[in-house]
């Protein structure tokens, strides 16, 4: 029985789409409504690219939580819309599920804040595909024993932020078991501004760009004699769907904000 409702936020957009795609397949999830940056007012079915679901689209958000009475919602926008979104779904006492990456530290800690003072379950993924997350734990384990890493991120060039939100979250979990420590030379100097990548408590990631990617990173550790490289890739958006369907029915469960999809996975 479909008994969770659901609001997208981007429908059009290359996840938001799938996710559409997702929820019309899935037994549990109902469409109820999409938050777009067009077409308010028209049902999701009239939009040619999108599926035959009748859902109505609306182009304000807090008209759309006012009316819609909804139990989550599903955001896959922008970093400045997903914040914003996020934010408000939560003021409307409306779980939110935000694929969106990209929202700074002290974003993060508002919504945490936000989440628990209204008893609201709340998560926030920057990777849904399983072997993602898999990705990130095992680095996590193979740095208590390697402290010397770089994180290659390499997605497609219409991405908004670099790093990628699983980059940053890679190194934050590294940093939880790893010594601070800054890597290479000493006197090292960077003759090309950004030949060494972003720094992040001395682990350098590298963002690369290009059409044809979806979404891949590599974590290479590096030790006197020998290198372990941990990697994955996406190769379709319908990698992460599984991921968003499990979010939509544990954020129902819970009373406070999760981030990272390992927080749910047994
Ligand atoms: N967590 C994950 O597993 C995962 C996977 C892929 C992408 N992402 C993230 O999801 C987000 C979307 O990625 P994408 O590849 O689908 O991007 P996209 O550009 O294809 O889609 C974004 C959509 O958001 C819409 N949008 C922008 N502002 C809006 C607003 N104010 N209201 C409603 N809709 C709005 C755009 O029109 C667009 O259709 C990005 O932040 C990306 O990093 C996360
Ligand atoms: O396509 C994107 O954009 C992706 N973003 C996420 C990130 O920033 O880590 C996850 C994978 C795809």
């Amino acid at each position: 029985m479909k008994s969770i409702k659901v609001i997208v936020a981007g429908p059009r957009g290359k996840m938001g789409s799938e996710a559409l795609r997702m929820i019309e397949s899935s037994e549990t999830l109902e469409l109820v409504a999409c938050l777009d940056r067009k077409n308010g007012g028209k049902q999701v079915k009239e939009i040619e690219e999108l599926p035959n679901m009748d859902a109505m689209i609306y182009e304000d958000a807090e008209q759309c939580f006012s009316e819609i009475d909804a139990d989550v919602l599903v955001d896959l926008t922008t970093p400045e819309y997903g914040y914003k979104h996020t934010k408000l779904a939560l003021q409307h006492n409306i779980r939110p599920v935000v694929g969106t990456t990209g929202f700074k530290p002290e974003q993060l800690e508002e919504l945490r804040e936000l989440a628990e003072s209204k008893g609201l379950g709340t998560i926030i993924a920057p990777n849904f595909a399983v072997g993602a997350v898999l990705m990130m734990q095992f680095a996590k384990w193979a740095a208590k024993y390697f402290p010397d890493v770089e994180i290659i991120e390499k997605h497609h060039d219409q991405k908004l932020d670099a790093p990628s939100g699983t980059a940053v979250k890679t190194a934050e979990l590294i940093e939880e078991v790893r010594e601070s420590k800054q890597q290479g030379h000493p006197e090292e100097k960077e003759t090309m501004q950004g030949a060494r990548g972003a720094n992040h408590d001395g682990i350098h990631i590298h963002s690369v760009r290009l059409p044809g990617l979806v979404a891949h990173q590599e974590v290479m550790f590096g030790s006197p004699g020998q290198s372990l490289t941990i990697k994955h890739d996406s190769y379709h958006r319908g990698s992460f769907m599984s991921g968003v369907e499990m979010a939509v029915k544990e954020v129902m469960r819970l009373d406070t904000l999760v981030y990272g999809l390992e927080n749910i996975m047994e």
